[in-house]
C-alpha cells in the first residue's frame, strides 16, 4: 500500500545539490520532487549508537535538510566495533557532537541540530515537535515505550529497530497514517520480565548487523518522506545473519492497545522506568539488604586469603564473558542453571556455614540469581552490585571491560 510523502518539496535544488544527488535525480520513484522533499525533511534519530550510526550517515549523505541527533553517553572504545560514525580520536568525546562533526564531513549542507542529552518524560514531547519522522537507534525498553507514546500524542510516524547478536528486527509505527497502522505496543504490549532479555551491552552484537538493519530503518525513512514504495507499517522485518533469511510478518493493530486501542488506558506519558521494571520485584526485594560493594568485596577476598572468612564467590554470567574478564577466585555457574534449579546442586550445602556471594557484569543478573538462592534457604546470601564493571572499573582496571 503507498501513502502520501510526509514532506512537501522544497522550492529548488541548488546547482551543488543536483551535482551531488545526481544517483538519486535519476530513479524514477525519487527524482526531483523527491529529493526537493528530503531537503525540506526534518528527521530526528534517537541515539548515535549501533543503529543511530548507520542510520545518522545515510540519512545526511541522502540529503535530509534537517537532522536532530537525540544522544547523551559518549564515545567509548568498547562502541568503536559498530558505532561507525565515530572514530578512535573521538573516544570521551560526546556522541551527539562526534557524530555532527561526522556529518560535516559526509554533507555539509545537512543542518544538524544537537540534542545533547538524554531523552526523557520532561523533554521528549518538546524535542520531538517540529519533526516530520523519527528513527528509534535506542537500546533499551523504557526508551522505547516512551518514543512511541510520545510519537503516537505528536501523529509523527517513525522507523523502528532492533539488533541483538545475529538477529535484528525493524518496523514502522505510523499508527496516524492509516486507521488500521499498528503501535509499537500492538507488537509488544508489555516490556519483556526484567532480566530476561539481555541487552547487547550483556549478551552482545555482531557489529556489521547494525548496518543491515540501521540502513533498513534509512530506507524506510526516505519512502516515507518521498512517498515511494510500500514502506514497512503493519510489517515486521526479521532478519536472521547466521542463516542470511528475512522474513516479513504482518502486524495488525490491536483494538485492545492501550495507547491506540479503542479504550486507551495510556492517555499521557507514564513513568516508563517503573513499567519496564529495571529489576523483578522478587530480585529487588532478594537483593534489599544483601548488597555488597566491590570495594567490600575486596576485602571479603582477603579475608578469604587469610583463612578467616569462609564463602563461595559466584559469576553467573555466560561462558564467553567470563574469558572477557573476571574476578579472581570466582567459579562459573550461568544464570540458566539457578532458573532451571541444576545450580542449587552446585552450592555448598545449606548448613555447611559456606556463604554464597554471587555477581554477573552489572548486577541485574546476580540480583535475579539471589532470589532464587534465598528462596533455597540460604538466607545469608550476597550479590556484588556493579559486578564485574564496577570491579575492573573501581579495582583492576588492567581488565578489559565490554
Ligand atoms: N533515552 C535516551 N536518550 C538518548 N539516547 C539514548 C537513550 N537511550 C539510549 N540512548 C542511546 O542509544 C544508543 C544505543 O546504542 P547501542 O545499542 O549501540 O548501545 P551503547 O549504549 O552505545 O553500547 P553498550 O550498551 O554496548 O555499551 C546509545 O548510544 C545510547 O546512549
Amino acid at each position: 500500500m503507498s501513502f502520501p510523502a510526509l514532506v512537501e518539496p522544497a522550492a529548488e535544488l541548488t546547482i551543488d545539490e543536483v551535482r551531488r544527488y545526481s544517483r538519486h535525480l535519476i530513479i524514477p520513484d525519487v527524482g526531483m520532487d523527491g529529493q526537493k522533499r528530503l531537503k525540506n525533511a526534518k528527521v530526528l534519530v534517537i541515539g548515535a549508537g549501533g543503529l543511530g550510526s548507520p542510520a545518522l550517515l545515510y540519512l545526511a549523505a541522502a540529503g535530509v535538510g534537517t537532522l536532530g541527533i537525540a544522544e547523551f553517553d559518549e564515545v567509548d572504545e568498547s562502541n568503536l566495533q559498530r558505532q561507525v560514525i565515530h572514530g578512535q580520536s573521538d573516544i570521551g568525546k560526546p556522541k551527539a557532537l562526534s557524530a555532527q562533526e561526522s556529518i560535516a564531513e559526509i554533507n555539509p549542507l545537512v543542518q544538524v541540530v544537537v540534542h545533547n542529552e538524554r531523552l526523557d518524560n520532561d523533554n521528549v514531547m518538546e524535542i520531538f515537535r517540529g519533526y516530520d519522522l523519527i528513527v528509534d537507534g535506542t537500546d533499551n525498553f523504557a526508551t522505547r515505550y516512551m518514543v512511541n507514546d510520545a510519537a503516537y500524542f505528536l501523529g509523527i510516524p517513525y522507523v523502528w529497530g532492533s539488533i541483538y547478536r545475529f538477529d535484528g528486527q525493524a518496523s514502522v509505527f505510523a499508527p496516524t497514517m492509516a486507521d488500521d497502522a499498528p503501535c509499537y505496543r500492538c507488537l509488544y504490549p508489555e516490556p519483556p520480565p526484567p532480566g530476561m532479555v539481555p541487552s547487547c551491552a550483556e549478551g552482545g552484537v555482531l557489529g556489521v548487523l547494525c548496518a543491515s538493519i540501521g540502513s533498513i530503518q534509512v530506507n524506510e525513512a526516505i519512502k516515507l518522506l518521498v512517498g515511494a514504495g510500500d514502506p514497512a507499517i503493519g510489517k515486521l522485518v526479521i532478519y536472521d545473519a547466521l542463516e542470511l533469511e528475512w522474513r516479513k510478518l504482518k502486524v495488525r493493530k490491536d483494538p485492545n492497545c492501550a495507547l491506540c486501542g479503542e479504550n486507551p488506558t495510556v492517555t499521557g506519558l507514564i513513568d516508563y522506568d517503573a513499567f519496564c521494571g529495571a529489576i523483578s520485584e522478587e530480585a529487588a526485594d532478594a537483593a534489599a539488604d544483601a548488597t555488597i560493594s566491590v570495594v567490600q568485596l575486596e576485602n571479603l577476598l582477603k579475608e578469604r586469603a587469610e583463612g578467616t572468612r569462609d564463602f563461595v564467590l559466584i559469576d553467573v554470567r555466560e561462558p564467553n564473558e567470563y574469558e572477557i574478564n573476571k574476578i579472581p577466585g570466582s567459579l562459573l555457574i550461568p544464570k540458566g542453571e539457578f532458573l532451571n534449579g541444576n545450580a542449587l546442586a552446585q552450592l555448598p550445602p545449606v548448613d555447611s556455614g559456606t556463604q554464597v556471594i554471587l555477581h554477573c557484569k552489572s548486577g541485574v543478573r546476580s540480583a535475579e540469581c539471589l532470589a532464587v538462592v534465598k528462596g533455597a534457604g540460604y538466607d545469608d546470601a550476597l550479590h556484588v552490585g556493579g559486578g564485574v564493571v564496577a570491579w575492573v572499573n573501581q579495582i583492576d582496571p588492567s581488565q578489559p571491560s565490554y
